[in-house]
């Protein structure tokens, strides 16, 4: 008989994380709803089991990052500048572990376009809090990776959607003063710019978030519900996209979205679904109308894709900042996707297509045996 050998246990630990791209407003839910879709941001990450977490010891190692699929011409593969990496290392030092581990391997391939209103920095910072987590075996909760990933992208929509999974509707919950000072630190000290020579001092610890700033509920999804999301050919950043807002709005404008809002969020549980009341409750007056400036051809697409013209459509917005445009279906995916290209192509805008569906679960971390 032939003695069985054990298996020696890898000297590296290895796992996954997997983050959904998302759809954050769904027309009247600016800032509130989001919803998680089959596009991926995938981190498969190598680290030597020795030394645990809590007694990394080289200062300031440098992680090894590689990068394939959607932005990996323009992001940073220097662990202390890439997004991802830097909230995770947020998360560490918050939870008293200086550094990296050294010899960290990170390959992330992406599918979510850059800067085109499909989540992709509420991805990225949720893989990172989930990298930092596991890094440093910290066992947060999802809770607590929430209010972590709040500190550094500031509405909840797409990184709940993004973490939680499904159809989400969030809110921030009012902080009393001393939290409210602690969350409205200045982006640059969450995420400082850390340091590019090893061995130079970090400084002040990063503030921790406080407890319990957001929260939220996940609503219905009717499962022949498909998205659609229509991808022009150029970026509009969130930040730019948030400064064309007015601070300010009407009474009447206000009640119109919130009108919308509470009928959409049962409207898209109920099979089947009612096209006459989603195309309607997917209007918007807070945000969409400010963006056309930044859209050429939005207001455009958005009056004239619709369920009389296009069966099977059931309604159809600006996904996230913009300017990817999502349309809501049952049937007809393509020539819905073609029509609203038609119409961009008068505008001087080329597009490509999506047909996603929602994802049951948010963010996923596997572990390799
Ligand atoms: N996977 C990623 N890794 C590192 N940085 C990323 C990643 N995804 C997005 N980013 C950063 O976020 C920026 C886009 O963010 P944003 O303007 O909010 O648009 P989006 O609507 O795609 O979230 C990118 O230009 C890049 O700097
Ligand atoms: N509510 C935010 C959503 C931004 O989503 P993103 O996918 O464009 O980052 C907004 O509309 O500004």
């Amino acid at each position: 008989m032939v003695a069985q050998q054990a298996s020696k246990p890898s000297t590296r630990r290895r796992f996954t994380i997997r983050v959904p791209a998302t759809s954050a407003n769904i027309g009247p839910g600016f800032d509130v709803m989001g919803v998680s879709l089959t596009l991926f941001l995938t981190l498969s990450v190598s680290v030597p089991r020795d030394p645990p977490p809590r007694t990394f010891t080289t200062p300031n190692p440098q992680p090894q990052l590689s990068y394939t699929g959607e932005g990996s011409d323009e992001v940073p593969l220097d662990a202390y500048k890439n997004l991802t990496t830097r909230v995770a290392l947020y998360v560490l030092r918050c939870n008293g572990i200086p550094s990296f581990p050294s010899g960290l391997e990170l390959q992330c391939h992406n599918e979510i376009p850059f800067g085109r209103g499909l989540g992709s920095s509420g991805a990225a910072v949720i893989a990172g809090v989930l990298l930092g987590d596991a890094l440093g075996q910290l066992g947060l909760d999802r809770n607590r990776m929430l209010d972590f990933a709040l500190m550094v992208e500031r509405h909840p929509d797409n990184v709940t959607a993004a973490l939680m999974g499904g159809f989400v509707g969030s809110y921030l919950r009012e902080l009393d003063a001393a939290a409210t000072s602690a969350a409205s630190v200045p982006l640059a000290e969450v995420l400082p710019e850390y340091p590019a020579n090893a061995g130079e001092e970090w400084g002040i610890d990063p503030p921790s978030p406080p407890h319990g700033i957001g929260h939220y509920v996940r609503f219905g999804w009717a499962k022949e519900i498909r998205a659609v999301a229509i991808v022009p050919a150029f970026e509009v950043s969130t930040a730019k996209a948030r400064s064309v807002l007015p601070t300010e709005y009407t009474r009447k404008d206000l009640v119109f979205n919130l009108q919308r809002l509470a009928v959409l969020t049962t409207a898209l549980s109920r099979s089947p679904p009612d096209p006459e009341l989603i195309y309607e409750a997917m209007k918007d007056r807070v945000h969409q109308p400010y963006r056309k400036e930044l859209i050429p051809g939005l207001p455009q697409v958005l009056s004239s894709v619709t369920p009389s013209t296009h069966p099977g459509l059931l309604g159809i917005c600006l996904s996230g900042a913009g300017p990817t445009i999502l349309a809501l279906a049952v049937s007809n995916y393509d020539s819905i996707a073609g029509a609203a290209a038609e119409v961009f192509k008068k505008f001087g805008v080329e597009v490509s297509w999506f047909v996603l569906d929602v994802t049951v679960e948010g963010s996923t971390l596997s572990e390799e045996e």
